[in-house]
């Protein structure tokens, strides 16, 4: 490997930064790079006198000044593109002023302003980061990863997007590496993941966006999506070398499109450490948050008329961890009556037993036909949201659909009517997408709903309450599921893992004040992430998937979290 101009330890929080670079060379590297923070006594060493201003400036008052400058960037996306420069410049103060202001900045360097940053990536864009490996080139992955300068034991995370599936806004084409970069941002902020035993990756199989394959700025390959065997075989290539390079590393797949997501999880979950967020960790936060909802309206999980309304990746995932929590509980005499709990919608509507569209794991909760027969139909032949909540007089109704603004005003009165707490999240991303606005919810069933959503919204005052909006967004899962992986050297990602990570999460709930959020705040995401890492830890070992003892699984864990502060130099 190429003798890189600083070494450090990134295996310990408080490892010395060795820095062979000097001059100019130690200013325009961001992981080297302090700016005014050096000391007179560095920038001798360093050779950096003269080079900056005089004055010595304290991380924290360099936090001041980069707060000063986001707060005057006008739009969401200047915002992001000033913290994309500063993360440019020197790492360490990114980090600081991102996990300072966790709540403020997670929304613009995550959900919902990354979903504007990748569809404008190809306008956008002035320098590289993560790694782009193109479908027509499969023979490079290898050098391709390597050429990002991380030896075998140096990687933690790789996290990969084929861009299909992006938030709720489609195929993106080559713009997806910034959902990886963002998701790996959280990782780091949340989860203390170092920041440099990460890769992110796109995975570039061309685009079916029209918009994309038009526009003469826009920087991935020039043509349809690959699918089919060549498809397959470019995805087993880059799992099998990523395997080879880096065989620590966790495999996250993020915003695949629906029908290769679970066909991936569930070719490799069993042969590698692989994850997937929308469908595992979105189930995961979900399941805490309807946890925290079913403790306040009373009764059991098992009670409860589930409608799926856009029942794909994330949909079903969420219906298979919830299902299999109904399951454990001994209540149900068999799987079939805990499928029966479930009611899915596509764009084509409900499923039913005969639709022959319907993917693997979507059939086993198609209705049959005599579910609805005899049903009278808004639209004849077409069972849609409408038809089903006015017959089925569901009690949870979760939205992945995409589709903003599905839960009309109609469809949620009519769920009102028969229900006294409609448990309501419209998780769809970004906030164009969400099915319903919480401030809607709580107006039409009179501040009655329990209501979660995906993106960030702000309280909602009803009637003399404040209601705090919780965000159930994967963000309070992957990151210590992440951390619990790394901290222990778990091999795999077991479903018992999953389960752990959301158990973890919805004992940190308490939902039963009016009002009160069903779920942790993003202000409390490193609590979180540690919880939700201990948890996963503690699961892997009882497993047998860990690696490592865990003797001290707080220590472990805790002690594993980077801290955003600038390390002890050494001039090598
Ligand atoms: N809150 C979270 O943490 C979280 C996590 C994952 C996904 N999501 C959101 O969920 C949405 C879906 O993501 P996904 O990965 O499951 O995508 P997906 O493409 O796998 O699933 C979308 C599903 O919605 C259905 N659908 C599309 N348009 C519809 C319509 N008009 N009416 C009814 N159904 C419709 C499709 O048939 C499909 O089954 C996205 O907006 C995404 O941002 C949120
Ligand atoms: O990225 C997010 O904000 C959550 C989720 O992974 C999504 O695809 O919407
Ligand atoms: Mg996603």
């Amino acid at each position: 490997m190429a003798e890189r101009d600083y070494e450090q330890d990134t295996t310990v929080a408080d490892g010395v930064l060795r820095i062979r670079a000097r001059g100019r060379a130690v200013l325009s590297n961001p992981m080297t790079n302090r700016g005014t923070a050096f000391t007179d006594e560095e920038r001798t060493v360093l050779g950096i006198h003269g080079l900056v201003p005089t004055g010595f400036t304290t991380l924290e008052n360099q936090t001041r000044r980069v707060y000063e400058q986001f707060r005057n960037t006008g739009t969401m996306l200047g915002k992001f593109l000033t913290l994309n420069a500063l993360r440019d410049r020197n790492e360490v103060l990114f980090y600081h002023l991102l996990t300072n202001h966790l709540e403020e900045m997670l929304p613009v360097i995550y959900t919902p302003t990354i979903g504007e940053a990748i569809e404008r990536f190809s306008h956008t864009y002035n320098r590289p980061r993560g790694v782009f490996l193109s479908v027509d080139r499969p023979d490079q992955i290898a050098d391709s990863l390597r050429n990002y300068g991380l030896g075998a034991d140096d990687v933690d995370l790789v996290c990969v997007t084929d861009s299909e599936g992006i938030l709720g806004i489609g195929d993106q084409g080559i713009g997806g590496i910034q959902i990886a970069i963002g998701k790996l941002s959280v990782y780091t902020a949340a989860a203390g993941i170092h920041p440099r035993r990460t890769i992110p990756v796109v995975l570039d199989v061309g685009t079916d966006n029209l918009g994309l394959l038009s526009n003469d700025l826009y920087l991935g390959e020039r043509h349809s999506r690959v699918r089919g065997e060549k498809y397959d075989d470019f995805i087993d290539e880059f799992v099998t070398t990523v395997q080879q390079l880096f065989p620590k590393a966790m495999i996250h797949w993020e915003d695949v499109g629906t029908a290769n997501a679970h066909r991936i999880l569930h070719r490799y979950q069993d042969e590698v450490c692989t994850f997937n967020d929308d469908i595992q960790g979105t189930a995961a936060v979900v399941l805490a948050a309807i946890l925290a909802a079913v403790d306040v309206t009373g009764g059991d999980l098992e009670d409860h008329r589930i409608v799926v309304f856009g029942a794909g990746s994330a949909g079903m995932g969420i219906a298979n961890l919830v299902r299999d929590t109904m399951l454990r509980s001994g209540r149900l005499e068999s799987e079939e009556e805990a499928y029966a709990r479930f009611w899915p919608i596509g764009i084509q509507g409900l499923y039913l037993d005969d639709d022959t569209s319907l993917l693997d794991f979507q059939r086993p909760y198609a209705r049959s036909r005599d579910d609805v027969a005899g049903w009278e139909l808004e639209k004849p032949g077409h069972v849609g949201l409408m038809d089903v909540v006015r017959h089925v007089r569901p009690t949870i109704l979760i939205g992945t659909s995409t589709r903003g603004g599905a839960f009309s005003r109609e469809v949620v009165e009519e769920m009102a009517r028969h229900c006294t707490r409609p448990i309501i999240f419209p998780l769809s991303n970004p906030t164009s997408r969400a099915e319903a606005t919480p401030a809607d919810l709580l107006e039409w069933t009179d501040g009655q709903a329990l209501v979660a959503t995906g993106s960030p919204f702000p309280p909602v005052d009803h009637d003399g309450v404040r209601h705090v909006i919780a965000q159930s967004n994967n963000a309070l899962i992957f990151p210590g599921l992440g951390l619990g992986v790394a901290a222990s050297g778990a091999r795999r990602v077991t479903a018992g893992m999953i389960a752990a990570a959301s158990e973890s999460l919805a004992g940190m709930v308490n939902a039963w004040r009016p009002g009160a959020p069903l779920l942790p705040g993003v202000g409390e995401l490193r609590l979180v992430s540690a919880t939700v890492a201990i948890a996963v830890a503690q699961q892997a070992a009882l497993e047998g998937v860990a690696e490592k003892s865990l003797g001290d699984p707080i220590q472990q864990v805790y002690g594993r979290m980077w801290q955003p502060r600038y390390p002890d130099i050494e001039a090598i």
